[in-house]
């Protein structure tokens, strides 16, 4: 039976995860994201945002393991597979992008030749198809001059171009599910609103399903339907991005508002309204 459009793409239900010492870091965690949708995490450092991404990616660091509750992925409980299985998941129907983009790239390979063996890879595309598929991308990245871009390595590229390479990398495979994690926090605000619009382009384009966790509520505002707010590892607020930052309820959200109140929420704001 084909998927209905709201039906949750992403589904996590009292989600626990411990640490080497047993420490509780993601207590309960419940996360409904339909397809389609972009679902922003935000929340202060520390409050469980990243290890509950990188539980639903099957990527936890050594020693960090989910301790109760379900993820699962359409009807896909993906706790119970095995690590194989996840693994081949990852890339395909799920992927990320991070902080530091030129960290995930090699320094002394071309960005055109690192895409293209993506595309072989996850893919299947032979050597020139993914040459050409490479540029092809880069230019669907609104990367200007994607020929000469796809000649250049690393260090020759801006944050801003670096992260729409990884996106590229991302999304070679046709991933339902995107998960950018503080992906444009180094970035500068405009380069880091043109990355975001990228992701909403995407999203629309594609259908993507978005999970975009950042600690800036600004960045929730520009992209995501919905908000999570995590603190000390629980969800304490969760709604539509509108009505949580209109109307929050809980202390906490209202606390994190009001940090942003200068600098993030409102600027957002000005920038719909002028469009
Ligand atoms: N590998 C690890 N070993 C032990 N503790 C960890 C590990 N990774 C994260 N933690 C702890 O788990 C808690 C949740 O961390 P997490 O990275 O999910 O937070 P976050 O909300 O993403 O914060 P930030 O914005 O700083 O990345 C924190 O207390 C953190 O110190």
């Amino acid at each position: 039976m084909p998927a209905s459009p709201d039906q949750a793409l992403l589904s996590v239900r009292g989600l626990r995860v411990s640490v080497a010492d047993g420490t509780e870091v993601v207590r309960g965690v419940d996360l409904d994201v339909p397809r389609g949708s972009a679902a922003g995490l935000v929340g202060g450092s520390g409050s469980g945002k990243t290890l509950t991404c990188r539980a639903v990616l099957g990527l936890l660091p050594a020693g960090v393991a989910v301790t109760g509750g379900g993820i699962s992925l359409r009807d896909v409980e993906l706790t119970a597979l095995p690590a194989a299985e996840r693994a081949r998941l990852r890339g395909t129907e799920l992927a990320a992008v991070f902080q530091d983009p030129a960290s995930y790239l090699n320094p002394s390979i071309t960005v055109g030749a690192q895409l293209a063996e993506v595309l072989r890879v996850k893919a299947g595309l032979a050597r020139r198809a993914a040459r050409e598929g490479a540029v092809e991308l880069l230019h669907a990245m609104g990367l200007r001059r994607p020929e000469h871009v796809s000649t250049q390595y690393p260090f020759e590229l801006s944050g801003g171009m670096l992260q729409r390479v990884l996106i590229a990398m991302a999304i070679t495979a046709g991933p339902d599910l995107l998960i950018a994690d503080e992906a444009t926090t180094a970035l500068d605000v405009t380069v880091q609103a043109e990355v975001l619009e990228l992701l909403s382009d995407l999203r629309r384009d594609r259908g993507l399903t978005l999970l975009v966790v950042s600690h800036d509520l600004a960045v929730i505002a520009q992209v995501c339907d919905t908000v999570h707010v995590f603190r000390d590892g629980v969800v304490v607020e969760a709604g539509p991005t509108r009505q949580v930052l209109r109307a929050p309820r809980h202390p906490y959200t209202r606390e994190l508002i009001a940090n942003h109140e200068r600098f993030g929420i409102d600027r957002v704001r000005e920038q719909r309204s002028r469009r």
